[in-house]
């Protein structure tokens, strides 16, 4: 059986973990669309546009430049209310379940809203309220929340950002995350946010040589002296720190993300160029294939484990085992990682 062909089925079917979804990245545009929906049946005022308008369903080629300000200036607008980021959450989560994703690490970055009453604090929780709400009405799959740095806070902002992911650790926050823009900020005035991070039990993740302008030696050293667990993106590294990274895989796992590197033009060429493939022949590095922003690229888990089938030729059995190298790195604790490998032994009894 294990040269069956590899399907959309089978990628669904098989137990995935995903490690790397920014929640408000990942936000289906019909989703989008029903905030939009009640908030125009709420107030006839309201003139946001239409998000099957401003996101067309078949557009995902966003360049990294048109990229950020959909968020700064489209989408958290539209979803400002609580009630938007309590339904947003919600969907989100029943997609990636839908998915097959048996194992989630959702991130996201503390926002405020005066206007609409919601402070960093109620943000969090309440985004900790749906997965716990979640987690009850379903036992399929394990989430939990890493609370994002922003490249472009400043060193105030980034540690109340830590300050809130411990507050809630107790609560299923897991790490740390540094994102956003990768042309804006710098590095390394981060140091003691993620040295508090760290010494609070909590796991860091950083997003690693996005663009040219992010992965000077430097900038790159910087984030590697902070010890990261994980290391999500990693396109344009220079073969000695690609080295370095490599020496260390039993201690930093890699967050690969295919379809956004493909369509925002992170990576020339496509899907067979894409750096997943020296990752996965050439070393033993724990490695997760991982969605991004699934709203706006459009490719699901699944998705990116078919294109990795399609694109670097592996069959049924390479699959669950690239799945089993992602359960590695995941910040969730040894419990989860034997449930995962379980559900893995269980798919691979029947499937293989
Ligand atoms: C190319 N890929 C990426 N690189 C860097 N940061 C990214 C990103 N995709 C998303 N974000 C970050 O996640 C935020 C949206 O989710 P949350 O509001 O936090 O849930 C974006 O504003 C950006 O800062």
């Amino acid at each position: 059986m294990a040269n069956h062909v590899v399907d959309a089925s089978f990628t669904k079917r098989l137990p995935k973990v995903e490690l790397h979804a920014h929640l408000t990245g990942s936000i289906s545009v019909l989703t989008l669309h029903e905030i939009w929906k009640t908030r125009k049946a709420a107030d006839a005022a309201f003139s946001m546009q239409d998000p099957l308008v401003a996101l067309p369903l078949d557009k995902v080629s966003y360049d990294i430049v048109s990229f950020f300000p959909l968020f700064d200036s489209y989408i958290y607008d539209l979803c400002s209310s609580l009630s938007a980021i309590r339904f947003a959450t919600e969907q989100v989560l029943r997609d990636f379940q839908a998915d097959g994703v048996r194992y989630l690490e959702l991130r996201t970055t503390p926002r405020e809203n005066t206007l609409q009453g919601v402070t960093k604090e109620l943000y969090v929780s309440t985004v900790l309220d749906v997965i716990d709400s979640f987690s009850h009405q379903q036992t399929e799959m394990s989430t939990y929340l890493i609370i994002s740095v922003d490249r472009r806070n400043i060193l105030e902002q980034a540690m109340q950002a830590v300050d809130l992911a411990i507050q809630f650790q107790n609560r299923g926050v897991v790490g740390v995350d540094l994102c956003g823009n990768p042309a804006k900020g710098d590095v390394s005035i981060f140091r003691e946010v993620f040295d508090k991070a760290k010494a609070a039990g909590l796991k860091i993740t950083l997003h690693f040589a996005e663009i040219p302008e992010s992965s000077t030696r430097e900038e790159l050293r910087t984030l590697l002296s902070y010890e990261p667990d994980r290391l999500g993106h990693v396109v344009n590294v220079p073969d000695d720190i690609r080295d370095e990274i490599v020496s260390r895989q039993k201690d930093i796992g890699l967050e690969l993300c295919m379809s956004c590197n493909v369509h925002a033009k992170m990576i020339p060429g496509s899907f067979g160029d894409h750096h997943f493939g020296y990752y996965w022949k050439d070393t033993q590095c724990s490695i997760s294939l991982c969605t991004d922003d699934v709203g706006i690229f459009q490719s699901s888990v699944s998705n990116e484990y078919l294109l990795a089938a399609k694109h670097f030729g592996l069959g049924r059995d390479d699959l669950a085992k690239l799945s089993r190298r992602a359960v590695d790195s995941i910040f969730g604790g040894e419990a989860e990682k034997d449930r995962m490998r379980k559900l893995l032994s269980a798919f691979e009894k029947k499937e293989l």
